[in-house]
């Protein structure tokens, strides 16, 4: 994982992962997909926390889906904004596929997923690229499979069906 000021390029990891997305997004795309990611922050439910995240995912077609994070009263059922992103963009919209998500904090320095959150996404794109951005200069742009090595996935489940 690298952190990296704005205005960076976006690393890729080394060649021979078959986990690479299969479109780079375009500057305007990172830039409404930033923005997104900052507006579904303000759309953020943290009563509790008073932590707000807002997430945005772009997928194959080019689409921008939102999420932000959803608390609730009982603490353990809050659910991330990555993954309200998600769920509404598959209920919504058919998601498939994720291409890159973009991840917003109003911070001092970025906040990267939690670990559930990397297990959802994996199953959209294992190769997807991640950009975590906050109120301060500094930014992550990574790739899931940096941040989730040796996942767990839907070729773990297919791999077992075929050889019984
Ligand atoms: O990647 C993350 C990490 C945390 N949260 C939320 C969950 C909870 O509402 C708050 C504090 O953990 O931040 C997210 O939305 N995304």
């Amino acid at each position: 994982m690298t952190a990296v000021k704005h205005g960076s390029k976006i690393t890729r990891p080394a060649s021979g992962s078959d986990n690479m997305p299969q479109h780079t997004p375009t500057p305007a795309q990172w830039a409404a997909l930033e923005q997104a990611a900052r507006d579904a922050a303000r759309r953020a439910y943290v009563p509790y926390s008073r932590f707000a995240v807002g997430a945005a995912i772009l997928d194959a077609q080019g689409q921008i889906h939102p999420g932000c994070n959803v608390e609730n009263a009982s603490y353990g059922l809050a659910n991330c904004a990555e993954r309200t992103a998600i769920y509404s963009a598959r209920v919504l919209h058919d998601l498939q596929e994720i291409v890159a998500v973009c991840v917003y904090t109003p911070t001092a320095t970025p906040t990267s997923p939690c670990g559930a959150c990397r297990q959802v996404l994996n199953e959209f794109g294992p190769g997807m690229l991640v950009r975590c951005i906050c109120d301060g200069s500094e930014r992550i742009d990574t790739t899931l499979d940096v941040l989730l090595p040796h996942a767990f996935g839907p070729k773990n489940l297919s791999d077992a069906a075929s050889s019984t």
